[in-house]
């Protein structure tokens, strides 16, 4: 027991002492590699910024950004081997089904996941789920018109509001609903309609695990600072109702179809062909032992494929939409196209003609530009590498790297005027002066964004779905500049992204 002041007070000291060091173990780390840095303050490093709610994490990105898409090259594409893994926060033991995801996983079982996975994300199985996509942007439309047309209609549940003919419409809200229901009818092989059914298990459980604000952000951090803490405290990202959802929904739809032989051109399939082991992880037949996949392993790449399609491509669509809503020439210019290519095709939406709309193309390009959904990814070196620079530098393994994707974006000297959305940025006359390695949405090298062309046929459905039939307009709720959100790490604003639908003229 303490009980003299002097003891109290000694002690106070050493504990101040022990927590100064902690705080502040790593903080002349570039300093001893010679490296240009900021100075890191106590406990935060450089992160105060956004821990404290001064900036958002965009803006903290652009900030911190001193760079150089020579060196994102490096160490993405050409030295890859150095640099294979994420530096992930999710454990495999903390939170199983992030921790094994792909996003997640390192090294050789990396590369088998990939293999495995590969196959399911080609041009013609992209064909094959096409039609499942398509079924889900008819059911946005026609909820939309039905809403418009019949004032009775109840809406609760959706963030939709009436003012005479205008739905003012929460777009977070709406388009949330549409890309849960293609992840659940294209990952999981389910079929949900979460805006007539809006409090649907499924989508209320995507809504719960996808936000990473409040207590999850901290969490978030608290991962990345110690993990071994943060296992010690039993903080985890996914709740075990939430990690047996999913474990039994995707055991149980894998088991049904088994039984009933059932087909469904879906990543269901193919994760079932990856578990009987009919997908080769290098294609070479019997030369490298096919991994052993178990359920988890499955059920991971289910989960993370649900937690970049749920917020990821739902942010891509508020973005685009918000700028269309305030550049009416470029939605007319977009509605035009979209016309006449429907049109020239008797009314029915083809794959070839989602993906033969040029300046479909460049809008959502120049909105992925604008407002890259994922500001930043990184790069772990997993073996010694010296940067040839002035003065050199040697990063250890374990030692992690930042690609500022917004940073590279909103660079002036690589995109002339850059707050300015400007869809011209990618016609098929300027598109390639585009240098490499500055425009990365979908991160870069052969660990990029495996679902980047699904993501980009998923917005393109939805937005000719709604284009084809609606305007967008701006109402006096839309969010007039837009002002990225300081509350944790997702790429949104505070209040929502308020937009007026109305029916088009015909
Ligand atoms: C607007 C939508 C999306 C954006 C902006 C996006 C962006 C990214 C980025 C930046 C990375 C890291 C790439 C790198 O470090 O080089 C990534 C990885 C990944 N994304 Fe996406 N993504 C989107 C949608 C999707 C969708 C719909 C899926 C699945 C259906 C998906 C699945 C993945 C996976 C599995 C990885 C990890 C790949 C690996 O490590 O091998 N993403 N994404």
């Amino acid at each position: 027991m303490l009980d003299s002041l002097s003891e109290w007070i000694l002690a106070a000291g050493i504990v101040t002492l022990i927590a100064y060091v902690i705080g502040t173990w790593t903080h002349n780390h570039f300093y001893k590699m010679n490296v240009y840095h900021l100075k890191p303050i106590p406990f935060f490093g450089n992160m105060a910024p956004v821990v404290l709610r001064r900036l958002s994490f965009a803006d903290f990105i652009n900030d911190l950004y001193k760079r150089d898409p020579e060196l994102i090259k490096l160490v993405t594409i050409k030295d890859f081997e150095f640099f294979l893994d994420h530096r992930n926060p999710f454990s495999e033991e903390i939170d199983p089904l992030l921790g094994k995801g792909l996003f997640n996983l390192k090294g050789q079982k990396w590369k088998d996941m990939r293999s495995t996975l590969s196959p399911a994300f080609t041009s013609s199985k992209m064909k094959t789920m096409f039609t499942l996509i398509t079924e889900c942007g008819e059911q946005l439309g026609d909820f939309l018109k039905t809403c418009i047309k019949d004032k009775n209609m109840p809406v609760e549940g959706c963030k939709i509001e009436r003012e005479g003919d205008v739905l003012v419409v929460e777009m977070k809200d709406l388009f949330t609903r549409y890309t849960n229901d293609v992840i659940a009818t294209s990952a999981f092989g389910i079929g949900c309609d979460s805006l007539k059914k809006p409090k649907n298990e499924f989508y209320e459980m995507g809504r719960d695990v996808t936000n990473f604000g409040g207590l999850r952000s901290l969490i978030f951090f608290g991962l990345m600072l110690s993990p071994k803490l943060m296992k010690l405290l039993n903080l985890k990202l996914m709740s075990n109702y939430a990690v047996n959802f999913f474990r039994s929904l995707v055991h149980d739809t894998m088991a049904t179809r088994e039984a009933k032989d059932i087909f469904r051109p879906d990543m269901i399939h193919l994760l079932m062909q990856a578990k009987k082991e009919t997908v080769h992880p290098n294609g070479i037949e019997g030369k490298t032992p096919k991994p052993k996949w178990d359920a988890d392993d499955l059920t991971a790449q289910a989960v993370n494929f649900f937690f970049a399609g749920f917020d990821a491509v739902s942010t891509l669509l508020c973005f685009a939409s918000h700028l269309l809503a305030t550049h009416p020439d470029v939605q007319s210019r977009l509605q035009k196209e979209i016309d006449e290519t429907l049109e020239k095709d008797g009314g029915k939406l083809t794959y070839e003609a989602v993906h033969g709309m040029k300046y479909l193309d460049m809008v959502v390009s120049e909105t992925l530009r604008l407002y890259p959904p994922a500001v930043a990814t990184d790069r772990k070196c997993i073996k010694t590498y010296t940067i040839k620079c002035d003065p050199s530098c040697t990063l250890k393994p374990g030692q992690g790297i930042w690609i500022p994707v917004y940073g590279l974006h909103h660079d002036p000297k690589y995109f002339p005027n850059p707050e300015k959305f400007d869809p011209e940025r990618f016609s098929d006359e300027n598109k390639d002066s585009i240098k490499q390695c500055t425009y990365l949405p979908f991160g870069s090298g052969p660990r990029n964004c495996i679902g980047n062309r699904f993501t980009l046929m998923e917005a393109k459905i939805a937005l000719v779905h709604l284009l084809t039939r609606f305007n967008l307009k701006v109402v006096s709720k839309t969010p007039i500049p837009i002002q990225i959100t300081r509350r944790g790490f997702n790429m949104t604003v505070d209040g929502g992204f308020w937009l007026g639908i109305e029916q088009r003229a015909t």
